[in-house]
């Protein structure tokens, strides 16, 4: 990825070179006057252009067409405030006016751009049934390179959701036909929760509880139009920030810090809620707890960190083998359990025989040179009687006895 910092000040195109490259992986070249800007233009493609307005060879901002003209993405960052020139260049189709103020305009300039990057990858749908909003909110969102995707009202709005389920934000009007925003909303929460879809209201109308009913139906945000670009541009981002934030404690809290595997309390939240509907629908449910065999011997002769290697190795290979469509977790230390739900003990015993047999005959590689790995697995079937407890100390035992048993084997119990 390269960007294109157009900066007479040395000092400025410095900390920016400095924080862009911190920030992304890619290279930064700068212009200090207009006539080298539009060598390099003529030269690279670039992903975005962070301009001065002020250049040596060119006062006026000329700067900010040349780069639009070419639909790169153009963010200003300039030494002086003129509301006119910041609305007249946001109008044209700029991403972002920055004023030079302090560190923190530069930072704020950096993550913008890291921003975009992410933008990318987004899939934003907009129900509005005015073509006329819906084409505005379009250029707004394009101009920070979302993926933009239209319905005109909330039942095709519905529809788009189930045809992309990867739709991270939803804009909504309230007034629409067939079904409104409250409706569109209410149906929609039935289906996304707000860590995987966030949902922004929109409406012209002067209705002042507006906002706050939205927002307790379930969205996000509101927007009352006619609103300004930066407002808007505001709340979406903060809204997607939120987003990113919500999905991180997600991961920290149900995913393994070291193999990335879901982990112990992910595992029990699962079952604990499958288990009802499991019982009832009389299904069947088998899982495999397994332990690395002698894994002391690999800390103590090779290191900790050659046993972290062997475990992000051994995790790998369970998420290779059964994580399309099983749940693997990692219980603590060297120990892993895999849920087959829909599998009977026995087609679960077969699965785990296989992967045993691959561990120890596919030596994993490491930092210290390949080491054999071999691995005890206790399988056991669900009663429809018990909870995930119950069925967990019965692998245990299971378990204990492939152990017992000289190690390398799966035991049923
Ligand atoms: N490298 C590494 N080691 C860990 C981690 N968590 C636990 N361990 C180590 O795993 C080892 C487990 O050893 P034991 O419970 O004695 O079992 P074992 O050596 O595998 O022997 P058996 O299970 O009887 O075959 C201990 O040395 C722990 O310190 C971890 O996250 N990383």
């Amino acid at each position: 990825m390269r960007i294109l910092v157009v900066e007479d000040s040395q000092v400025v195109s410095r900390v920016m070179r400095h924080l862009l490259t911190q920030e992304l992986n890619c290279d930064v070249d700068v212009a200090p006057d207009l006539a080298s800007a539009k060598i390099l233009l003529a030269e690279n493609d670039y992903f975005v252009a962070v301009t001065d307005l002020n250049l040596p060879d060119a006062q006026e901002g000329e700067i900010v067409k040349l780069v639009l003209a070419k639909q790169i993405p153009c963010i200003v960052l300039t030494g002086s405030w003129d509301p006119q020139e910041r609305s007249r260049l946001l109008q044209l189709g700029i991403v972002d006016y920055v004023l030079k103020e302090n560190r923190f305009s530069y930072e704020y300039t950096a993550k913008l751009v890291r921003r975009l990057q992410r933008n990318q990858s987004v899939k934003v749908l907009v129900a509005d049934d005015s073509m006329v909003s819906r084409k505005f909110i379009r250029s707004l969102l394009e101009q920070h390179l979302f993926q933009v995707i239209e319905a005109d009202d909330g039942i095709a709005a519905l529809d788009t959701l189930k045809e992309n389920p990867d739709i991270k934000l939803l804009i909504t009007d309230y007034n629409m036909p067939r079904l409104d925003g409250f409706g569109l909303i209410i149906k929609v929460r039935e289906q996304f929760s707000r860590e995987e879809l966030a949902i922004i209201g929109l409406s012209s109308d002067s209705d002042e509880s507006l906002s706050a009913r939205f927002i307790k139906n379930g969205a996000n945000d509101f927007l009352q139009k006619p609103f300004v670009h930066e407002e808007f541009h505001c709340r979406v981002l903060n809204t997607l920030d939120a987003l990113d934030m919500m999905a991180k404690l997600w991961e920290q809290a149900n995913l393994d810090y070291l193999t990335n595997v879901f982990n112990r309390r992910y595992f029990f939240n699962l079952y604990e809620e499958k288990l009802p509907t499991i019982t009832r629908n009389q299904g069947t449910l088998s899982l495999g707890l397994m332990d690395i065999d002698f894994f002391k011997k690999v800390n103590d002769g090779y290191g900790h960190d050659v046993g972290d290697e062997v475990l992000v190795e051994f995790a790998k290979r369970l998420k290779h083998s059964f994580s399309q469509h099983f749940t693997v977790a990692r219980f603590g230390g060297e120990e892993f359990v895999v849920g087959f739900k829909g599998l009977s003990v026995e087609k679960s015993f077969a699965l785990l025989d296989r992967f045993r047999m691959q561990m120890e005959s596919t030596p994993v590689m490491t930092t210290k040179g390949e080491l054999t790995i071999t691995v005890s697995i206790g399988v056991t079937n669900f009663n429809h009687d018990e909870n995930v407890d119950g069925m967990l100390q019965r692998a245990d035992v299971a378990l204990y006895e492939a152990k017992e048993g000289g190690r390398n084997l799966v035991s049923i119990a």
